[in-house]
């Protein structure tokens, strides 16, 4: 015989029915809709129309996308330097719009990493590269930071600039820096590391180092990584690499190894468009136009995919 349920039992099952999944839970960002409006000169800018995205922990994300398409928006939302007109965004299980100042302080010290594009901006000049290091954990464990430190010499042999240690910014070459520049985005071991531009000012073998340095970090330190990039070699060798649009993900490139039956790896690829939550597809640009497809189209449900044609009412 069944026991007769008690109000809690009724009450807990109810919320978990009106529940399903909240959207994104579990994941290391999740942004819902995230709107940014800037207004300059009685001039409006939208600079985020509604962005979805949902990033897994443990994943290495390029975000790439045409020159005022919104990345650095996003990015500095994500980094708590900004705030969205409208629409959430959670990282690492914070809720980046009902944070006070002094979370919000606390955000942007342990739990994101920044690395920006200009290497001078990333570090202090007149610090050796280790004082830069030690400098976030400082700033975060007060009087207690003496028990982290040994943690800067293992962030910089990590990141293979142990030796580099006692020079100060002056006296490393642009990828040197940035290499601290990770170390130091790394000291506090932030769940989530954003990069905006990281290889932007240097050459392409350059790019590539701070590119595996990066894959080091994610890997052997276990956090979430988020590059904005125009480097199409970066975005080329990233599991996932999401294309903003309009201030709105808009595609994804998958990426995955696969093995034949002779055991040779290679890299399979596959394109995927985003669909929002009412049902919304951004198709690609060239795929509308080497069709010619304009302003309405024909779609039918068949029984494993939908077909998209060209609109043929007055054929
Ligand atoms: N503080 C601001 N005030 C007014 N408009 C802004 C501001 N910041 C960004 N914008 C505008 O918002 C839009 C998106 O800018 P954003 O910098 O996010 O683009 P982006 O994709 O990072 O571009 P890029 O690749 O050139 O860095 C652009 O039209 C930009 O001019």
């Amino acid at each position: 015989m069944t026991s007769t349920p008690t109000f809690d039992e009724i009450r807990d099952r109810a919320l978990a029915a009106a529940v399903p999944g909240r959207y994104g839970a579990g994941a290391a960002i999740a942004c819902d809709r995230l709107v940014r409006i800037f207004r300059a000169d009685r001039i409006e800018v939208q600079a985020l129309q509604g962005l979805d995205l949902v990033v897994d922990q443990g994943d290495l994300v390029a975000l790439v996308g045409a020159s005022g398409s919104g990345k650095s928006t996003l990015l500095n939302i994500l980094a708590g330097l900004d705030l969205p007109s409208a629409g959430g965004a959670t990282v690492a299980g914070c809720d980046l719009l009902a944070m006070t100042a002094k979370e919000r302080l606390r955000y942007r010290r342990e739990v994101v990493g920044f690395v920006w594009q200009q290497t001078a901006r990333n570090l202090l000049p007149f610090l050796t590269a280790a004082q830069n290091v030690a400098l976030p954990l400082q700033l975060a464990h007060g009087r207690r930071a003496r028990r982290h430190l040994p943690r800067v010499r293992e962030l910089l042999d990590a990141l293979g600039i142990g030796d580099l240690a006692d020079r100060v910014p002056a006296e490393l070459s642009g990828g040197q820096q940035q290499r601290v520049a990770i170390a130091v985005a790394m000291a506090n071991q932030p769940a989530v590391l954003l990069a905006d531009e990281p290889t932007g000012e240097l050459d392409s073998e350059t790019g590539a180092g701070i590119f595996e340095a990066f894959r080091t970090v994610n890997r052997e330190l276990g956090a979430t990584v988020v590059i904005v990039t125009h480097d199409p070699m970066v975005a080329g060798e990233v599991r996932r690499t999401v294309a903003v649009r309009d201030g709105r993900t808009s595609s994804e490139v998958l990426r995955r190894t696969v093995v034949d039956e002779h055991g040779a790896e290679s890299v399979s690829e596959r394109e995927y468009v985003m669909l929002d939550r009412t049902g919304r597809v951004q198709l690609p640009a060239k795929f509308l136009q080497a069709l010619g497809m304009e302003h309405r189209v024909a779609v039918d449900l068949a029984p494993d995919h939908i077909e998209v044609r060209k609109d043929d009412h007055d054929e």
